[in-house]
């Protein structure tokens, strides 16, 4: 009897402190911050819940409620979730309290595995006492302009031309791995590009297999789950790179990078970085220019040759309007006179990257005139539920459909049946809000990559669609098209496919013997 009293008392202690503990964790909320869902498990239940599905543990989340913005207890803090396009345009338009950067100050060392100190400069909290523009702010206006449409032609046309290279290159009748293909491309392309015949990656082909190490780690870097003991792989990756980068900066050339590298390159100097930091901040713009943009590529080539009729419309479109002489396809071309193309390629970044595009918010912020966002809390914009919402783009929301951005960059909302309505006939209802489309995130820090972006991805489609057929791999009755996309994953970029997709890569008749030329012109 003693005995069992003791565990009842024992279990009842328990209890009490498992509630008291809860209670004291537990984030005191005020009634205007936006409407809280409570997790089954108190304090832990939304951890538990991304961590098992990722970017679609959001949509569960909507399915709960009609507000626009949620507020999710984690521990004790918060965290708040937008989840319509209105409200994401409210955040986007606050970036004075509803700031990216402490974001990235918490975010690139983590990703590079660059130390306190260099956190410490990058976050540079004495701007503020010194009456000077903080670092961040320097590193924005040096980065961004040289990545203006206007002035990406130089770039764009050496991208281009590895481009055709790479295609040209191309064994009639071989089988690749079209993931590996595409990503590999781009990466060993776009770092000649940006860094120079001599970047680490030409010097050390495996370098680029080591790049795409760390990338796959790069969840686990990003939530500090100690990556050198618990991704290895992605770890030497790293490190590896790392040490390609202080190489080539010891042996000065940077000075054949790109000019927003070079003067990156300076200002990392004015602030006292050592060479070992700056080559792991080089890690950090490497990301954005690799990772996306050669994902997105693999996602439209796989969404196009898996179409046979959208193939053939998209040979149509871009033999009659790009294509300048019988071997040369002129991406202006593609731009201004492929519709069809450049809808594909907007409706595949919907299906594939579902951004989150978070801000911290720093000081008390009331939000639409409605909600307050306390201050050192995140907001997330659900770019995946904003992608998939039947209301924004109609029935078909969570279906490919290659016409839905023919219209407008914004997109159109399609009809019952999936058509989309053209210009003529439809009504402003029909426009899709422009910040539903959450690919390249919005406000101040919009993607300045973009441009280029679109470039490589529209001209190496265009000239894979030209140049090849798709056929199954010897033993396969059919290419294995759409492998499933890593829907589960944090999406810290656009989503990787879960499998591999081989392909027999056959020059199409009667132009065998073409040489390619991509030109920007
Ligand atoms: C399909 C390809 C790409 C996608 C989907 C993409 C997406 C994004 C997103 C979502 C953001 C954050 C925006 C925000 O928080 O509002 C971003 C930022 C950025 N991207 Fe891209 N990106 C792509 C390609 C590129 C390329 C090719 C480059 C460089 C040439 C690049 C350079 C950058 C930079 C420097 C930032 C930071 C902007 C800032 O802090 O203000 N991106 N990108």
């Amino acid at each position: 009897m003693a005995t069992a009293e003791a565990i009842v008392a024992a279990l009842v202690l328990g209890l009490l402190s498992a509630a008291f503990l809860v209670n004291f964790f537990r984030v005191k909320l005020d009634p205007r911050e936006p409407p809280v869902i409570q997790p089954k498990i108190p304090l832990i239940g939304h951890i538990i819940g991304l961590m098992r599905d990722g970017a679609s543990y959001f949509e569960k989340i909507s399915a709960q409620t009609k507000s626009p913005i949620v507020t999710l207890p984690i521990l004790n803090s918060r965290t708040y979730v937008v989840l319509s396009p209105s409200m994401a345009q409210h955040i986007m338009r606050s970036p004075a309290t509803l700031s990216f950067d402490p974001i990235v100050v918490e975010m690139t060392p983590r990703m590079v595995g660059a130390s306190n100190a260099t956190k410490e400069i990058i976050r540079d909290a004495k701007a503020k006492l010194e009456n000077r523009k903080p670092m961040l702010d320097t590193s924005h206006e040096i980065i961004n302009p040289p990545l203006n449409a206007g002035r990406i032609g130089g770039i764009s046309a050496v991208q281009l031309h590895l481009f055709s290279d790479a295609v040209n290159a191309i064994s009639d009748g071989s089988t690749i791995e079209l993931f590996r293909w595409v990503t590999r491309t781009v990466t060993a392309s776009a770092m000649k590009t940006f860094y120079g015949p001599e970047n680490p990656f030409a010097l050390n082909p495996q370098l680029i297999e080591d790049f795409w190490k760390w990338d796959a780690g790069m969840p686990t870097f990003l939530l500090g789950l100690l990556p050198n003991l618990t991704c290895r792989e992605a770890y030497q990756g790293l490190e590896n790179c790392v040490a390609g980068f202080v190489d080539y900066i010891e042996k000065g050339r940077i000075n054949q990078a790109y000019c927003l590298l070079q003067e990156r390159n300076k200002l990392h100097d004015t602030f006292g970085i050592s060479t070992s930091e700056k080559a792991r901040l080089e890690m950090g713009i490497a990301f954005g220019f690799n990772s996306n943009a050669s994902i997105t590529t693999f996602w439209v080539l796989n969404n196009i040759f898996s179409r046979p009729d959208l193939l053939a419309e998209i040979r149509q479109e871009v033999e009659s309007n790009a294509l300048v002489s019988p071997d040369t396809i002129s991406y202006t071309c593609l731009k201004n006179s492929c519709p069809l193309l450049n809808s594909v390629m907007r409706e595949t970044l919907r299906m594939t990257s579902p951004m989150l595009t978070p801000r911290f918010v720093t000081a008390d912020t009331i939000i639409a005139d409605t909600y307050l966002l306390r201050a050192g809390s995140v907001v997330q914009i659900a770019g995946g539920v904003l992608h998939t919402s039947t209301s924004t783009w109609g029935p078909d929301a969570t279906s490919f459909n290659p016409h839905r951005f023919l219209h407008t960059p914004s997109g159109t909302r399609s009809s019952p049946s999936g058509a989309i309505p053209n210009p003529s006939s439809s009504s402003k209802d029909d426009a899709v809000n422009p910040a539903a489309f959450r690919a390249f995130g919005g406000g101040l820090h919009l993607c300045p990559g973009r441009y280029f972006a679109q470039m490589e991805i529209a001209s190496l489609a265009a000239v894979m669609a030209m140049a090849f057929d798709f056929e199954p791999p010897e033993g396969q009755e059919r290419v294995a098209f759409d492998p499933p996309v890593d829907a589960k994953a944090i999406p810290v970029g656009t989503l990787k496919p879960t499998r591999q997709l081989h392909v027999r890569v056959k020059r199409r008749q009667g132009m065998e013997g073409v040489r390619w030329v991509l030109r920007y012109e």
